[in-house]
């Protein structure tokens, strides 16, 4: 029988599953005690999703008829779930290298978005950048996060800020969708600025009125597959009353929330996240303590980006708090044109050693937390028989040596 299932990696000296039993997330206490088999072995099947994993000896019974199209010896090193990065802005032209001497020298991020730089300056190259330009620099970053671990990624619009710009960067997203062997999220984030020549109710009411309207039919007629509905609630960019009514919008036409909140003030986002049901908030350097123990009840996922908080000199987010206040904490490398960072292994050694994660708690959170996330925990962020068989392999004997310590 020629090659029946697709895949059989064997003899893995260390197997991380993550999680045994379905769980769509984990808390403090399963972060800590991640499941882990020693001499283990893991069968893919033709579908391309986990058909068998368990102790070696045990899978080389169950399967000594079988046959597989490819055998890898994995002796001597590490298997894991490939890593989830639960927030990204990977479509864009225009770097922006003459702000991080101008941060460098003093000035905050805020300092130089009012002054039309930041996020205007990357709308203003991305709006003049064609189609084509987008996606081979955004193929190239898509390749970079697969070398670096990364199998899903949510991927947000967000520099057209237009109705034109905005569409053109979700088809870019759709088109790689299609040809890459990444999984993606998709993101409209039309609210990430207020656009020049706007205010923010007038963008409000452009987003509501024509930007929702427009995604709502390309995403039933299948051109697009948009997931996720975020804003960037801060003050001076969307307050808190326009944050939820496009949230809600969202809502409506059947898109995920999941959006950037208190990151840089106070808002009271976290508290409107869990009202309005949000999968997921983003940043939360800034989050109340009511914040804390509203997202803990709502289930609605944390996701935290060190290498903001790095490259801005922000506070860090409270994760110890959040953890053992119940909160369900993930991580994502907030990749844009001012935190250039592709490798989840460095978001997960940020998070350990500038968040004080303990390493167990990053792979969770870059696995199946980050997963449920984007509401993807049933398919992806752990190895279990029935989900998606996305696997890392590693070339060390012990998974935190290689993917946690030597980023
Ligand atoms: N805070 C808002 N958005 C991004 C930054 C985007 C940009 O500066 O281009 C973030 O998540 O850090
Ligand atoms: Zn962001």
């Amino acid at each position: 029988m020629a090659g029946e299932h697709r895949l059989l990696l064997h003899n893995a000296q260390q197997l991380v599953l993550i999680c045994t039993k379905g769980e769509k997330y984990l808390l403090q206490a399963g972060m800590q005690n991640l499941a882990v088999l020693d001499n283990a072995s893991v069968v893919i099947g033709k579908d391309g999703c986990v058909k068998a994993v368990g102790h070696a000896d045990a899978i080389r019974r169950q399967f000594s008829e079988a046959s597989f199209e490819k055998i890898i010896d994995c002796s001597g090193k590490c298997i894991l779930p490939g890593l989830v990065d639960a927030h990204t802005h990977p479509v864009w032209a225009g770097d922006r290298v003459h702000e991080f001497a101008m941060k460098l020298a003093g000035a905050s991020y805020m300092d130089i978005h009012q002054a039309g730089g930041g996020i205007h300056f990357t709308v203003e190259h991305t709006q003049k950048a064609s189609e084509e330009e987008l996606f081979n620099t955004f193929r190239h970053r898509l390749l970079r996060m697969l070398r670096a671990g990364t199998t899903l990624v949510e991927c947000k619009s967000g520099y057209g800020l237009n109705l034109e710009t905005e569409l053109k960067m979700l088809r870019v997203i759709e088109q790689a969708r299609q040809l890459l062997d990444s999984n993606i999220s998709s993101t409209y984030c039309g609210a990430h600025s207020v656009p020049k020549g706007k205010n923010a109710t007038e963008a409000t009411d452009d987003i509501i009125n024509n930007h929702l309207p427009k995604l709502k039919e390309l995403n039933l007629n299948g051109e697009i597959h948009v997931n996720n509905i975020d804003v960037f609630c801060e003050k001076g960019v969307f307050d808190l009353n326009c944050t939820r009514r496009i949230l809600q919008a969202g809502k409506e036409i059947g898109l995920q929330i999941n959006f950037h909140g208190d990151e840089l003030h106070p808002m009271k986002s976290a508290e409107l996240g869990a009202e309005l049901g949000a999968q997921a908030i983003s940043h939360l350097e800034e989050i109340s303590d009511e914040g804390i123990a509203a997202m803990a009840s709502a289930k609605c996922a944390a996701v935290l980006l060190p290498t903001t908080a790095y490259m801005l000199r922000l506070k860090q987010p409270q994760a110890r708090k959040m953890l053992k206040e119940g909160v369900i904490v993930a991580l994502g490398s907030d990749f844009n044109p001012n935190a250039y960072c592709y490798s989840m292994p460095m978001v997960m050694h940020l998070a350990c050693v500038n968040m004080k994660m303990s390493m167990n708690e990053a792979l969770a959170a870059a696995t199946i937390n980050a997963a449920y996330a984007l509401g993807r925990s049933h398919m992806h962020g752990s190895i279990e028989n029935g989900k998606q068989g996305d696997l890392i392999i590693i070339n060390s004997s012990r998974y935190v040596l290689k993917l946690l310590f030597k980023t």
